[in-house]
């Protein structure tokens, strides 16, 4: 009867029976978790059908915050046969995310973006247990703040190296921000030091996995993750096992490189260099190894030239705020020299810059999710044991308790009213939380820091009056790259002189 039903039978018994069915497995998605330790999930929005997908395929990030506009500060509802809780307020995600971050260290599974595309063996989507737990103490050390000390000067030449690219051809800035993060990231992951162009076929085949991964890691992008049984569909994720095998391809070739280079004693150091040399210490597997370091380029490429570009576009759309950082400049620094990490700590107001750029313009906007090891309670609702969460960058960025007027760009409430920087405790807005926060942020927080002191000290940046910044737009692509948009920049510094002092900086 049922089947004759689903396949369109007008019989009374069989709708009956259908609707009692959808009834009751509406109830369950709403109230299944209910009473578990006398708590109920957090509010949220109704049941949907397990097939349907909770969230729209673009603008999610909106759509969390909406969530939270309208259930409150942590919110419930199901994505298939998970339950997915979205924290967006920064006092919750301090309470939930970060206070009970060892019960969140896990990833949920992820079908189509882990085991088919990474074949498992990728750390940002890793599934905790002991895999994970040798992947991230081989990751430690270097990245670790006295680690990233190490690469401050060869940031600081590609950063110099960003200055000459804008002076030639401003209109390309994006493509130059990237160029930065390849180069940065391919020298820590791999020992590259030969020149890096966005050409390279190197970069273009690296950009392009990395583009896979973004496609496949965005919430409801494949239905195996909703429908599991898909997988074993014959001629099911065709594409997906396409990509893998080109990926998998890509950083077993970048492995054998250096391996090859060891031998010839050519090899600069890197990451994949010292887990070649301590194999025995890091008891990884050849694959392992392989997308450990392709992990780091995967992670850290695309993420630290949004970054960069974010800040383009906040001096270019905030000019008063931009002056602030001139004025200081000037003050700290003059035009005689270029800035330096050793200036750092005496610019305040250019930290405070970059702090309300990535309040902002959230670089990873809805964050990656965690995986609850267990029952966490907060305030009388329980976030169940398996559920997927959400630690919502763009929402907590918003959250109007912390930051009055959210949306009004003013890197003045970083600072006390002396002009220091404000004591603070909210890197997770931009690197995430608890055992999963992102290892790399030393080394990102150094080149968002040393681009945008070089960027600033050697140009005003202006809008082109006849091509205004979107900066929806910006926010609204599902890659930020996918956004362009035009700058002009005016340097502040004879430009031959300009020239010559990147030149020279570059060449060290
Ligand atoms: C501005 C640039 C960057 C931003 C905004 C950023 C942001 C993030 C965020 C939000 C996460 C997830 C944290 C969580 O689960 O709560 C993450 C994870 C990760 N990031 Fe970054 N990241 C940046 C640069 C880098 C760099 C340069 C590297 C490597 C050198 C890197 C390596 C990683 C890795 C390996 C993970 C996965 C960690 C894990 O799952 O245990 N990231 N990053």
């Amino acid at each position: 009867m049922i089947l004759e039903a689903l396949t369109g039978s007008t019989d009374h018994y069989a709708v009956g029976i259908i609707t009692v069915v959808a009834v009751l497995a509406v109830l369950y998605t709403r109230f299944s978790f209910a009473g578990r330790k006398g708590a109920l999930l957090p509010p949220g929005p109704p049941a949907r059908w397990f097939w349907s997908n909770a969230l729209p395929a673009v603008n999610i990030a909106y759509a969390l915050t909406n969530l939270v506009r309208e259930y409150g500060p942590v919110v419930s509802f199901r994505q298939g046969s998970q339950v997915i809780i979205a924290i967006g307020s920064v006092e919750a995600a301090v309470d939930i995310m970060e206070k009970e971050g060892g019960s969140l260290v896990d990833r949920p599974r992820a079908i189509a973006a882990s085991e088919i595309l990474s074949n498992g063996l990728s750390l940002s989507m890793a599934r905790y247990g002991e895999r994970f737990r040798r992947l991230r103490k081989a990751v430690h050390p270097h990245l670790q703040p006295k680690a990233a000390e190490e690469y401050q000067d060869m940031q600081r030449e590609n950063a110099m190296k960003f200055i000459l690219d804008m002076l030639n051809d401003p209109t390309a800035h994006q493509k130059h921000a990237q160029r930065y993060a390849a180069s940065v990231i391919l020298r820590v992951a791999y020992g590259k030091s030969t020149p890096t162009a966005n050409t390279d076929p190197e970069v273009v085949r690296i950009y392009k996995v990395a583009k896979h991964f973004q496609a496949t890691i965005r919430p409801g992008a494949y239905l195996v993750d909703r429908v599991p049984l898909l997988r074993y569909l014959p001629g099911y994720g065709k594409q997906l096992y396409e990509w893998h095998r080109e990926e998998v391809e890509l950083f077993r070739h970048q492995l054998r490189r250096v391996k090859s280079e060891m031998d010839q004693n050519k090899a600069g150091l890197s990451f994949t260099k010292a887990l070649l040399e301590n194999t025995e210490e890091h008891k990884l597997s050849t694959d392992e190894m392989s997308y450990l370091a392709g992990s780091l380029f995967r992670a850290g490429s695309d993420t630290t030239a949004v970054g960069i570009t974010a800040t383009v576009m906040a001096a270019a759309c905030h000019p008063l705020a931009q002056a602030k950082v001139h004025e200081e400049l000037d003050m700290v620094i003059g035009l005689d020299r270029a800035p330096t990490f050793d200036d750092s700590s005496s610019l305040p107001q250019l930290h405070a810059f970059l702090l309300e750029t990535l309040r902002w313009r959230p670089i990873v906007r809805i964050g990656v999710p965690h995986c609850a090891t267990k029952d966490i309670l907060w305030r009388g609702y329980c976030i169940p044991k398996g559920a997927t969460v959400y630690g919502c960058h763009w929402t907590l960025s918003r959250d109007p308790i912390v930051f009055p007027d959210p949306e009004i760009f003013n890197p003045q409430r970083w600072l006390d009213s002396e002009g220091r920087l404000k004591e603070n405790n909210m890197k997770f807005i931009t690197y995430g939380f608890g055992r999963r926060a992102c290892p790399g942020l030393h080394l990102a927080n150094r080149s968002l820091y040393i681009t945008l002191a070089l960027l600033l000290w050697s140009f005003r940046i202006v809008q082109r009056p006849d091509a205004p910044i979107n900066t929806q737009a910006f926010s609204d692509a599902v890659v930020s790259h996918a956004a362009p948009f035009e700058i002009d920049v005016i340097p502040r510094v004879e430009v031959a002189k300009l020239r010559a002092m990147m030149m020279e900086g570059c060449m060290d």
